[in-house]
């Protein structure tokens, strides 16, 4: 049983046209990478699943028991308070605060989530793991990871692929758009977003 359907997903800016037609099935389980060039509608896709924006044609079919959490672009965080505020306060906005799930993610990307400085002072590294444990420390079972590994080290890389390895043996259901193919993860499928077309290798 799927957990959600794009049907028929157009989407363009003025006389821009960056999704054309766009189809896609997603079940338990899946692991789906989305590869294209710099501007061909990763991301545009993503905001349509997460409702961020609206297509202009089709529409994303979602199971009942669908949740989904989602690393787009930049993630936005309270830059005056610490990781842990903004994590417990992010989790609290949909009464999911699971403290003992949030630490294990943390130790598993060497953050420390008792440490009070504010975000403001962390790196670009620092900042994008804290982005991928908002994205799935509410045990959602969807999950779309946008340029996951932006500013990652080796080191966080293999501890992400180890994640994703996890969530999906899990059932959840994975989906990444990046210029990187991370080689540890077990992929489902492939696609190639090109010319507003989302077309399987
Ligand atoms: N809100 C918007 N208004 C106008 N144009 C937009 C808007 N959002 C995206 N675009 C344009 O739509 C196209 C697709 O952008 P999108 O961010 O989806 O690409 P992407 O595949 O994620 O790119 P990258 O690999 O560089 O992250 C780009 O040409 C972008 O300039």
């Amino acid at each position: 049983m799927y957990l959600l359907k794009c049907e028929g997903i157009s989407k363009s800016f003025k006389s821009l046209h960056v999704l054309d037609d766009i189809n896609l099935t997603v079940n338990p389980g899946d692991c789906l990478y989305i590869h294209g060039k710099n501007g061909c509608g990763k991301s545009t896709l993503f905001k349509i699943i997460c409702d961020i924006l609206q297509a202009d044609q089709g529409q994303i079919v979602k199971s009942e028991d669908l949740s989904i959490g989602a690393l787009i672009e930049n993630p936005g965080f309270i830059e005056e308070e610490s990781l842990h505020y903004n994590l417990a306060f992010l989790a609290d906005l949909k009464n999911h605060y699971d403290e003992q799930r949030i630490r294990e993610l943390c130790a598993l990307f060497q953050l420390d989530y008792d440490n009070r400085s504010p975000m403001k002072s962390y790196s670009v590294g620092m900042r994008q793991k804290a982005g991928i444990i908002q994205a799935v420390m509410e045990n959602q079972n969807c999950i779309l990871f946008d340029e996951p590994t932006r500013g990652l080290d080796k080191e966080a890389i293999e501890q992400f692929e180890h994640l994703i390895n996890d969530l999906i043996e899990k059932g959840c259901c994975v989906i990444i758009a990046s210029h990187d193919y991370l080689p540890n993860v077990h992929y489902t499928k492939t696609y190639l977003l090109e010319s507003g077309k989302l077309m399987a290798e």
